[in-house]
């Protein structure tokens, strides 16, 4: 067991799905995978290990924030031999041709967190997904006929901000604004294993439109079943 994790050795897969809201890692473990136990309950922070077409893989919450999701994935990494992580969550648009209920894969993060720039200052380290996985997952969208965009996500410290960097997050080009992905790819090239974020958009940040909970849930499938086809390709 790590601190925050209280699984044995060989109780998470190398391939871990990993959501925001533990909840959603229920939901994910009950409807997606087989024979599905969950090993983790410490602060109600849900992981499951189950098959999804006979290979084994894992579903953890992570929480919100940087803070909280890199100590599960670094736990996961460091403790329990995680190789392949792949972040499924929510992000904002900022961009106009990107709507609600479309897919973002994340290519780079950029972020306003210290965490990063601590370890490298006064450099900027650029934190970028795997292009293998990036690649399956985007061919495997488009197959699908999803509505799915790959480019730069910013992934902000504050949820509310008075600030203008999302402002200009969006001139540069940045699709959406979320919280994790720039710790979660920080931590693969730290480690050397490979890493992933999808996100569904949630909100628009330009137009003010939101998604009913029932809309979510429709594309949130549609983007599980893109990371665990793109998963078990590996
Ligand atoms: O849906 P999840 O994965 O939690 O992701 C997004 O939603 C939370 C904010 O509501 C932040 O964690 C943000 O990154
Ligand atoms: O606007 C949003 C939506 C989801 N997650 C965020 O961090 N921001």
């Amino acid at each position: 067991m790590s601190l925050h994790i209280d699984a044995e050795k060989g109780q998470i897969a190398e391939i871990v799905l990993l959501p925001g809201d533990p909840l959603r890692a229920k939901y994910i473990a009950e409807t997606f995978l087989e024979d599905a136990v969950c090993y983790n309950t410490v602060r109600n922070m849900l992981g499951y290990t189950g098959t999804y077409k006979g290979k084994k893989i894992s579903v953890q919450g992570t929480g919100m924030g940087m803070p909280s999701a890199t100590l599960y994935i670094h736990e996961l990494i460091n403790d329990f031999g995680a190789k392949n992580l792949i972040r499924i969550g929510t992000c904002g648009a900022i961009q106009e041709d990107v709507h609600i209920r479309d897919v973002i894969i994340a290519q780079a993060a950029a972020t306003d967190s210290s965490m990063i720039y601590k370890d490298f200052a006064p450099a900027y380290f650029p934190p970028i997904g795997n292009y293998d996985l990036i690649n399956k997952a985007y061919t495997l969208g488009k197959e699908q006929g999803m509505n799915i965009h790959v480019g730069n996500v910013y992934s902000s410290d504050s949820f509310y901000s008075d600030s203008n960097i999302t402002d200009n997050m969006s001139k540069y080009g940045v699709l959406g604004v979320e919280m994790e992905t720039a710790g979660l790819y920080y931590l693969a090239s730290k480690f050397h294993v490979k890493a992933l974020s999808i996100l569904t958009v949630s909100d628009h940040l330009i137009t003010g439109e939101l998604t009913s909970s029932e809309e979510r849930q429709t594309t949130f499938n549609d983007m599980i079943i893109v990371a665990l086809e793109a998963a078990i390709q590996e």
